[in-house]
């Protein structure tokens, strides 16, 4: 078909409907462009803020990596545009709203679930690290849930292409770092895209378990996270428990690559492989 040539969007062609939630920086609200009737979600960030928190540069980088990604496990960012004030990406609509909000009220998933979920996000993280773009920012928070009930990984603010040697200080829990990136940025620790392997190895944890596996005061978190010190309550299934440790391994390139992890019988056991 037609490639789509790029449009020049502004706030007049979208009605606004009702808000989906709100970020640290800004809100996003249902929006449904007139012309067309399209669907989406639109986050409206203000650049005051942008330029206070010293981010400007993260959201220009998020809208050029998300623009030329295409995955149904990642969330699509259309476009963006700006007026005097404020600046909006225009976005998937998830139509089962936000993953950590089901865990919470859950408190935990059937293993069934979490490893149908687990299957979607190394298929997606699979899909960005062949573009050697890594996420960085892997967490409940920033997982989204599709009408269809799959899961769908957004929030790019924080990803970059690997290898990186971060400069910009984290903000937010401390739950979901490697061990790599918890070391100050200095010259000699770059680190990869297996710093997404990590947290994946958190977020199987944290599904299973209802909460993270180093979740402590931040100083005990940091001290747990760097000796890889955590338990896996008897309650989680013993290949369930394989996988976790195969993730949460505080050498890089001693993780359980993500081909491997779809391989894994714990997923292979309850995923139903298309034929
Ligand atoms: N049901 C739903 N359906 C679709 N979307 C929903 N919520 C929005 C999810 C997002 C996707 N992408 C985002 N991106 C950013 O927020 N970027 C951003 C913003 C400020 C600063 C920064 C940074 F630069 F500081 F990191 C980065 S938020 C919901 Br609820």
């Amino acid at each position: 078909d037609q490639p789509q040539a790029p449009k020049q969007f502004h706030l007049g062609m979208f009605e606004i409907g009702k808000p989906l939630g709100k970020g640290k920086f800004g809100r996003v609200y249902l929006a449904r462009e007139r012309s067309s009737g399209f669907v989406c979600a639109l986050k409206v960030l203000h650049k005051s803020e942008l330029q206070q928190g010293k981010v400007e540069k993260q959201v220009r980088r998020e809208i050029e990596i998300q623009s030329n990604l295409r995955h149904p496990n990642i969330l699509r960012l259309f476009g963006h545009f700006h007026d005097s004030k404020r600046v909006f990406l225009i976005l998937e609509f998830a139509g089962k709203g936000e993953l950590y909000k089901h865990l919470r009220k859950e408190h935990r998933f059937p293993e069934w679930k979490a490893a149908q979920y687990i299957a979607q996000m190394a298929a997606a993280l699979k899909y960005l690290h062949t573009k050697h773009v890594m996420h960085r920012d892997i967490k409940p928070e920033n997982i989204l849930v599709g009408i269809h009930g799959e899961i769908k990984i957004s929030d790019f603010g924080w990803s970059v292409h690997a290898p990186n040697n971060r400069r910009q200080t984290m903000c937010g829990t401390l739950d979901y770092l490697p061990p790599e990136m918890l070391k100050p940025g200095s010259s000699d620790n770059f680190y990869n895209e297996k710093v997404d392997l990590w947290s994946l190895g958190v977020l199987t944890y944290e599904f299973l378990v209802g909460e993270a596996p180093f979740e402590d005061t931040p100083v005990m978190t940091q001290r747990r996270i760097a000796r890889g010190d955590m338990t896996v309550p008897s309650f989680v299934s013993s290949e369930a428990k394989d996988l976790i440790h195969r993730l949460l391994v505080l050498d890089p390139e001693k993780r359980i690559p993500l081909e491997d992890v779809l391989r894994h019988p714990w997923v292979v056991k309850h995923c139903v492989t298309k034929g």
